[in-house]
């Protein structure tokens, strides 16, 4: 068994990744909660250069906040010829509020410049990129018990496909699968992404 109890929250109020997290920490047999169900709590700031510090950052506030065990994840799109963007900065690349749409538009806008807005045959290239998950585990005085990390790889295409997932999905390919990750089912994206590389090594971290 986990050494987390039976109470731990995770420092999110993205319904997307509660969607992911939920069936794989009942695979655990933990039950979870989140910041979507506490509304009336203020945004945490998250202004750390890379998505450990954020992560941790979101953990130690819900941990110092409620006095029990908080995980979190942060978590981005990094395109290789946008030197890393929009990375740490994934949730409000279009500006804030978050809006999933926007992003999206502000990422295939920002590759057309490269392209050439203008070129008639759309990108010349597909664009290489990949998902990064941290996840911060930290015991109920905020203290730091594990910190880890995953990825998922993948392209950038033109327009978005798939109705699944949220976020970047609709516009990231995955060759192998030969599909987006928005085409995946919930458990088929828990088969490979980002997110579920981070856990599948927090698991490992916490069993040794
Ligand atoms: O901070 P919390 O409350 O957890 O929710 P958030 O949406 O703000 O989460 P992040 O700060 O970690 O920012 C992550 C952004 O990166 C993108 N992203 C992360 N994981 C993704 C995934 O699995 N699929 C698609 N986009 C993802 C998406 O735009 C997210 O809003
Ligand atoms: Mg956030």
């Amino acid at each position: 068994m986990l050494p987390l109890g039976s109470e731990i929250i995770i420092a999110t109020r993205n319904k997307g990744k509660m969607k992911e997290f939920e069936p794989m920490f009942l695979q655990q047999g933990i039950t979870v909660r989140s910041l979507l169900d506490y509304p009336e709590l203020p945004d945490i700031v998250e202004d750390g250069d890379t998505f450990a510090a954020n992560a941790l950052i979101k953990a130690r506030a819900v941990a110092l906040r409620f006095g029990v065990p908080a995980v979190a994840d942060d978590s981005g799109l990094c395109v290789d010829r946008l030197g890393g963007d929009p990375g740490v900065y994934s949730a409000r690349y279009a500006g804030e509020p978050s809006d999933d749409a926007a992003n999206n538009r502000k990422l295939l806008a920002e590759l057309a410049k490269l392209d050439g807005a203008d070129s008639p045959a759309g990108p010349t290239q597909l664009s290489p990129a990949r998902f990064v998950c941290a996840i911060a585990l930290v015991d109920r005085t905020g203290r730091p018990v594990a910190e880890v990390e995953g990825s998922c790889e993948g392209v950038i295409i033109g327009e978005p496909r798939g109705e699944h997932g949220f976020g970047y999905d609709p516009l990231f390919y995955i060759p192998e699968q030969g599909r987006t990750m928005a085409e995946l089912t919930v458990s088929e994206k828990n088969g490979l992404s980002h997110r579920a590389q981070a856990l599948g090594k927090l698991w490992e971290t916490l069993s040794r």
